[in-house]
């Protein structure tokens, strides 16, 4: 095959698997060519390169053409010049056993995209897809067995420990031992959307859509270092012990705008709920026509006075989707 398969990509909240293109190529090779990646993968010699990358992209177009594995690309968004950017964040695979019934999975993610729940989010979408498109009933995967991260998401995925075997390791050199995994089709599909982890506490953030005389709304852009750096949100932050939600916006805008609010001024419009890796937001917004002082970005962040049918074109954390599309009806 020349060109990939045409296979509908598969969406989940903040990603997009979809097969393999000739032009990933580059940034699979830099992603998978990173030893802290590689060692945990069975099939991937080390060092990895880009003639690999090449010829394995294509043997994937004709692995799913015949039904056999899908080895998908995550893809997500980040900010880029001309507005958000798809990036490759890494693969995620179903692998036909022999008898059909069954499937192996397997993934990897880029070691920069660690830590954001990246792996159980696509494994649950090709799991949930392959559930219904393709009749299995269990899927299986196993992981070295130092790598309690990768057991982990297993686990959140529904998947249970069914023993250990050795296994050999292209990039180890080796057999090495691994832990095995294991669900079938009504475990993978009561547990199909990853739990929230026990101990996720809620953060309250209030947040404010400043609107000017013609309708536009401002927008920051969260600066680095900060979590979720680069996408662009509602002015406010978070509310601390003691602190009503209004007080706190009064102070943030003083603090990141230099802008006097009087509570007044402050209507409750929406909230966005939202569950994160690491805590579930609750973040009232409010909306504002009114405020003192002249306006300036004091933490250096950009600002940018959006008209709301254009927000889409600013890539935005993904608890403010629901938040845009009610700002876009109502103004
Ligand atoms: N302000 C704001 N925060 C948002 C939005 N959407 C969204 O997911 N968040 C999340 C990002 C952060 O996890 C959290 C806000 O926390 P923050 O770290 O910006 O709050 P802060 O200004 O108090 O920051 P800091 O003093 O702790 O640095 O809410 C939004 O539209 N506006």
């Amino acid at each position: 095959m020349t060109a990939p398969p045409d296979f509908p990509p598969i969406r989940t909240e903040r990603l997009t698997l979809r097969p393999l293109r000739a032009e990933d190529a580059p940034a699979l090779h830099r992603l998978v060519n990173d030893w802290e990646v590689a060692k945990t993968l069975a099939r991937v010699p080390y060092p990895y390169g880009l003639d690999r990358a090449e010829s394995w992209i294509r043997s994937t177009w004709a692995q799913i053409e015949a039904g056999e594995a899908w080895h998908l690309a995550i893809t997500g968004e980040e900010p880029g010049p001309e507005g958000p950017a798809e990036t490759l964040v890494g693969c995620v695979a179903l692998t036909l056993d022999a008898d059909r019934r069954g499937a192996e999975l397997g993934y990897w993610v880029g070691r920069k995209f660690w830590g954001h729940g990246v792996a159980p989010e696509a494994a649950a979408g090709l799991c949930r897809w392959a559930l219904a498109q393709l009749g299995l009933e269990a899927v299986h995967a196993s992981a070295l067995r130092e790598n309690t991260r990768s057991a982990a998401v297993l686990r959140r995925l529904g998947l249970r420990p069914a023993g250990e075997a050795m296994q050999t390791f292209l990039s180890r050199g080796g057999p090495m031992p691994v832990l095995l995994f294991r669900a079938t089709r009504e475990e993978i599909l009561a547990t199909a959307v990853p739990p929230a982890p026990a101990d996720r506490t809620v953060l309250l953030v209030a947040a404010v859509a400043l609107v000017d005389a013609d309708g536009r709304v401002l927008l920051a852009r969260r600066p680095e270092g900060k979590p979720l750096a680069g996408l662009w949100e509602f002015p406010g932050g978070k509310v601390k012990p003691g602190e009503s939600p209004e007080a706190a916006l009064i102070r943030e805008l003083k603090e990141e705008l230099d802008i006097d609010v009087s509570e007044s001024c402050l209507a409750p419009f929406t909230f966005a709920s939202h569950a994160y890796e690491k805590f579930h937001l609750m973040m009232p917004l409010y909306l504002c026509r009114k405020w003192g002082g002249t306006m300036r970005a004091v933490e250096g962040q950009a600002l940018a006075w959006v008209r709301p049918r254009q927000m889409g074109g600013y890539a935005m954390p993904p608890a403010d989707k629901p938040l845009v599309a009610m700002l876009q009806d109502f103004l």
